[in-house]
């Protein structure tokens, strides 16, 4: 049963909500002021919480931040905020809260986003899963629908979100619950050229163009029975969106120069940064192929949008980097949440995730050096700030083309032996994920 700690001073709302929610099936712990639920929820704790802004003693949103400095943070909190005060609900959001609620608001709009919240926190005494993708609503409930897609394999899923939100992420996700023993092949279709595009996902036979040495397998084959991930599917230029489409549907693809259909096992996953229903009006993008792709979708809204999720990111990242580099342990701030939560972060997760980077290789002792560096530490970092960019620059070209040296090397413009190189100096290798 979901636990719920109801924390209002007024005793009749307090009342009739403990009774409604307990009437709902919620396991309901009402505090009547922000001191007593402040010391239940560290003390106790709960699965989910209702606070009211208002509170004689402490307010809900003081209640809020002290929980936020406490080892296992707050639950995934509603707050219930006063007509017309838009203020508070802006900043309870930014702090991380999960959604509000404004005076005076039905129960029945309680109850639904309560359970939505409750759809995606684990039942009480079950820990966070290993793999877990957020604390936010909207990554929980994600997990919670991979889960239910993941069975049905031959499906295509749509994943769209801004660029660095984690698209990639969500789809190895996927992977590891629907066919962990079976390929992951990932496809960056915006940086292969137009002319090897073609051969790169329907494969070709010998000798079917210049150069064409010998018979290759295209990535529908590679993937088998696994998945393959084409990502930035907006990039695809129109002639191949025909022929994506005619394999789709028929699930058949035959190589370049080749007559022999072959099957294809594998589910396709899209992932796009772009507004693919835009690009069909424009006529850039197949209308047919749009409708074939999406039949599931996962929107991952930008983190600015889920502040919930960046303090619990920031926290993994920390955790670990201290992992791999037991000397450079370091501990998020005061300063730190509150630089982190203002950021805007327009590069999403990986931005995050590499700020967070630099700020641990730069840090001292438990500091993190997170946000412009000071004087005194500017010229001693520099170096080291510059090294912090470049390993940055160099994980980032790994990641898009899936650990790929000669491409990664293409695309930063070195050859592959500097990449080798700088791949060692800088600790860098394929994260063991168990897909290939
Ligand atoms: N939920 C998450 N947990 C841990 N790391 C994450 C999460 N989401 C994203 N990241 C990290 O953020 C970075 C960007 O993620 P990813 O490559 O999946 O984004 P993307 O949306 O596919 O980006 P792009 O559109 O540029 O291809 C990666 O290094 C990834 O490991």
């Amino acid at each position: 049963m979901t636990r719920v700690c109801l924390i209002e001073d007024d005793p009749i709302m307090g009342e009739a909500l403990t009774q409604r929610l307990q009437l709902e099936g919620f396991d309901v712990v009402w505090q009547r002021t922000g001191g007593e639920g402040l010391q239940y929820l560290v003390k106790v704790g709960s699965d989910l919480a209702v606070i009211d802004v208002n509170l004689p003693d402490l307010s809900g949103i003081e209640l809020f931040e002290c929980l936020l400095r406490e080892p296992g943070g707050p639950p995934p909190t509603l707050f219930i905020t006063g007509y017309g005060t838009i203020e508070d609900a802006v900043r309870v959001l930014k702090l991380g809260a999960a959604d509000y609620l404004t005076k005076p608001f039905s129960p029945t709009a309680l109850i639904d986003k309560l359970r939505q919240l409750a759809d995606a926190v684990p039942a009480t005494g079950e820990t966070e899963p290993p793999d877990a993708l957020g604390l936010s609503s909207a990554m929980r409930r994600t997990a919670a629908e991979l889960a239910r897609i993941a069975r049905h394999v031959d499906t295509p899923l749509l994943i769209a979100g801004e660029s660095g939100v984690g698209k990639e992420v969500v789809a190895r996700r996927l992977h590891r619950l629907q066919c962990p023993q079976a390929p992951f092949v990932a496809v960056n279709c915006a940086a292969l050229p137009e002319t090897l595009i073609e051969a790169e996902l329907f494969g070709h036979e010998r000798g079917a163009f210049t150069g064409a040495e010998r018979r290759r397998a295209g990535v529908f084959e590679q993937a088998a029975d696994g998945i393959l991930f084409l990502d930035e599917i907006g990039d695809m230029p129109l002639p191949l969106q025909s022929r994506l489409l005619r394999v789709v549907q028929s699930r058949q693809v035959t190589r370049v120069g080749g007559t022999e259909p072959l099957e294809v096992a594998a589910r396709l996953v899209c992932a796009t940064h772009r507004d693919l229903a835009a690009l069909v009006r424009e006529g850039t993008f197949r209308e047919d192929l749009y409708y074939r792709i999406r039949v599931l979708e996962i929107q991952i809204p930008p983190l600015r949008e889920r502040p919930e999720d960046i303090l619990w990111l920031a926290e993994r990242f920390i955790a670990e980097h201290g992992r791999r580099f037991p000397d450079e342990r370091r501990v998020l701030g005061a300063a730190d949440r509150e630089y982190l939560l203002r950021h805007p972060w327009p590069g999403n997760t990986r931005e995050l995730q590499h700020a967070l980077e630099r700020a641990c290789i730069l840090g001292h002792g438990q500091h993190l050096a997170l946000g412009p560096p000071t004087d005194a530490s500017a010229e001693a970092g520099l170096k080291a700030q510059a090294q912090a960019g470049e390993r940055a620059a160099i994980l980032a070209a790994l990641t898009a083309q899936d650990y790929k040296v000669t491409a990664t090397a293409a695309q930063l413009g070195i050859s592959r032996k500097t990449l080798w190189q700088k791949m060692k100096r800088y600790r860098l290798s394929r994260p063991d994920r168990g897909s290939r």
